[in-house]
């Protein structure tokens, strides 16, 4: 998710790293089950405190008796931050963040203590704005649904294959099968003659004849087989799209360059106006609904952007309209999303945040204009690599002096 802008910014005053071999501290802060990929690289530069290697003790009994110099944390992932953790670390100067976005963060203390926050937004935007755009036109032009078909059609075939339901009618792709209405009486006739069988009860004639005359018609498949076969892909296209972004950070300004190159047009909504940003500027949400058929939400999560996308939003947004969420899960009312798609009240949503993560209401699971995902939009290989490229470089520029590579914004 985008995060408030990140610049480089110089840090005045800080100390050059010990020509004695002492390495500076760090705090690690993580979650147990969370190994650190780049732990060799860290540690040689740098002495890492990580709570997690005195498993017997508190981590504030770890922190107080460990870390009163630190002057540098590492904060791993969404690992919460608090008033209470920071005032364990008197020294602390830099909070550097590995996420892209930052609530969890206490960024109103981080302030106060005069602390610098860098987050990871700047490794993750362009995977983060593929993923949009991919999400975008999964939700338009109905691929997951088209994949969920193509599995389930072939199912059907295997098991109808299997016990010879041969008479289903045939889908385009697979092989005509001869229509029984074409055989001949005399072809579809049993294969041998049962009156022929020498038997202690002989069927009576009557029951001969009805065992040596044409298989009877069966009955037309039913309708929700039929269903079940054909993929009804009235999808819309992406090209000419008016495409409301909502947080015109680092992620958001890698979607709108994707999308201007899909031939989208382009409106946002941020906090402030950019003035280097040639796109129109709504200061309300609302109004950038009312101007889009599709709101792609990546602004930062903060009480002014809680359930951003409300009620009156995806009314403004309209029948036709598409949410397609990368940043976090309470930037919208998932309860009147739920709400607006099961009484189709809007287009579609492309979701890859949940407001209580890793639930994920179950109405939206028969929704075929939906596009689930859990949570990913920024993990592939490259990012991770970006990523711990620069914790490291934001770490050693802090101990020599050097601009800082992705500040946060801490206003
Ligand atoms: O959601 C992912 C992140 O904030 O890095």
């Amino acid at each position: 998710m985008a995060t408030k802008e990140e610049q480089p910014q110089a840090l005045e005053n800080k100390e050059e790293p010990k020509e004695d071999g002492e390495l500076p501290l760090v705090v690690v802060l993580r979650p147990k089950s969370f190994n650190l990929p780049l732990e060799d690289r860290l540690q040689s530069h740098f002495h890492l405190l990580d709570p997690n290697d005195s498993p017997d003790e508190s981590i504030e009994s770890f922190l107080s008796r460990r870390a009163h110099s630190a002057r540098a944390l590492l904060c791993v992932g969404l690992t919460p931050l608090t008033a209470d953790t920071l005032c364990l670390l008197p020294s602390l100067e830099l909070v550097v963040g590995s996420s892209a976005g930052v609530e969890h963060i206490d960024l109103h203390e981080c302030r106060r203590r005069g602390i610098t926050v860098t987050g990871a937004s700047a490794a993750f935007s362009e995977d983060a704005a593929d993923y949009a755009v991919a999400l975008l036109i999964d939700v338009l032009r109905r691929i997951s649904a088209a994949d969920r078909f193509v599995r389930g059609r072939n199912t059907i075939l295997r098991e109808a294959n299997s016990t010879n339901l041969a008479s289903s009618p045939s889908p385009s792709f697979a092989k005509p099968r001869p229509s029984r209405k074409s055989k001949s009486a005399k072809e579809n006739a049993l294969p041998f003659d049962l009156t022929s069988i020498p038997s202690k009860s002989k069927p009576s004639p009557a029951m001969a004849a009805k065992l040596k005359s044409p298989l009877p018609p069966r009955p037309p498949p039913s309708n929700s087989h039929k269903r079940k076969l054909s993929f009804e892909s009235h999808g819309l296209d992406l090209g000419g799209k008016r495409v409301g972004i909502v947080g015109l950070g680092n992620i958001g300004s890698q979607i709108a360059k994707r999308l201007v190159a899909f031939g989208c047009s382009i409106a946002y909504n941020s906090r402030k106006k950019k003035p280097s940003i040639p796109f129109p500027y709504h200061a309300n949400v609302w109004d950038l609904a009312a101007n889009s058929d599709v709101l792609i939400v990546c602004c930062a999560l903060t009480e002014d952007t809680h359930h951003i996308i409300n009620k009156d939003v995806m009314t403004a947004l309209g029948k036709e309209g598409v949410i397609i969420n990368v940043g976090r899960g309470p930037l919208v009312d998932e309860k009147e999303l739920v709400q607006f798609l099961v009484r189709g009240e809007i287009g579609g949503a492309g979701l890859d945040v949940f407001e209580n993560e890793p639930d994920v209401p179950k109405e939206l699971f028969k929704l075929d204009n939906v596009v689930l995902s859990p949570h990913c939009a920024v993990v592939t290989l490259e990012s991770f690599a970006a990523l711990q490229d620069l914790v490291m470089a934001n770490l050693k520029a802090f101990f020599s002096n050097k601009p800082l590579v992705s500040l946060v914004q801490n206003e």
